[in-house]
């Protein structure tokens, strides 16, 4: 296994009846790195993370998480491999508190009773107050789901991935309908969960960008347009042209 790199795309291809949505992409991330993928409406962004997370089917490539074959997975198994995927909806349980919703997330043990389930029982709640933290609703650990802002929300549910601890952490659109304050916090978790992991974010605002990206890989016609830091990219011209320069 070629251990630079965490995620190996190569060739990846869709063709919906006949259309190349993503067509002959290659990309590769490192461990702890942000790739954020940028690029025109249609360009094949959301399509990309469908892929790679098993939702959607490939016609031709190759995905290797941590030198495994992704493509021949299903859906729960690339999930158990390591790979955690939030929408851009929000998917919280409304119902239950922010601490009920990061229990049911975390991952299911085998077997266990009596003195050893209360010894689980305390790990669980010890991992929960600290993801809480991270993901700044240490305050409001019994405050149900329902009450919480658009952007405690999205919080959350990157608790929810965060808490079964993959090694790739894929965003569609994180910070859709925040606050400037609530951008500013996800900016800085993101910064902070790269430590442990790799991010694959998509994104339009480039401010936000701007903040998180190690590497910003442009899409266009599901190809790669360019690709390279944040500095690079914008001041490319194939780049200006097709999306920055609208
Ligand atoms: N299941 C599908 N069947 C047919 N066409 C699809 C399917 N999924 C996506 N497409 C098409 O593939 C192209 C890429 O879509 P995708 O949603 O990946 O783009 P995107 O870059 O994420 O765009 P946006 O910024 O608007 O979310 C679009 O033309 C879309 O209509």
């Amino acid at each position: 296994m070629d251990e630079r790199f965490i995620l190996k795309v190569e060739d990846l291809t869709v063709s919906f009846d006949g259309f190349k949505a993503v067509d002959h992409l290659s990309f590769y991330v490192e461990p702890n790195e942000c790739r954020v993928i940028i690029g025109p409406n249609g360009a094949g962004k959301t399509t990309v993370l469908d892929l790679i997370c098993g939702r959607t089917k490939a016609t031709e490539g190759s995905v290797v998480f941590k030198g495994k074959e992704l493509l021949a997975m299903r859906e729960d198994q690339i999930v158990h491999a390591g790979v955690g995927r939030k929408f851009q909806t929000p998917s919280v349980y409304e119902d239950l508190t922010v601490f009920e919703n990061l229990e049911l997330s975390y991952p299911k043990g085998h077997g266990v009773f009596g003195a050893l389930a209360f010894k689980r029982d305390e790990t669980v709640r010890a991992r929960i107050k600290e993801i809480a933290q991270t993901i700044f609703l240490d305050g409001q650990l019994d405050e149900k789901a329902a009450f919480l802002s658009h952007g405690q929300k999205q919080w959350l549910e990157i608790g929810m991935l965060l808490i079964q601890d993959p090694e790739l952490l894929m965003l569609d659109e994180p910070v859709a309908g925040m606050s400037v304050a609530e951008r500013k916090k996800i900016a800085e978790l993101l910064n902070r969960i790269i430590q442990d992991r790799s991010v694959i974010v998509i994104e339009h605002d480039m401010g936000f960008v701007a903040d998180i990206a190690t590497r910003v890989t442009v899409l266009h016609q599901g190809k790669t347009l360019s690709e390279g830091t944040m500095d690079r990219v914008q001041n490319d011209p194939k780049v200006v042209e097709v999306y920055l320069g609208h």
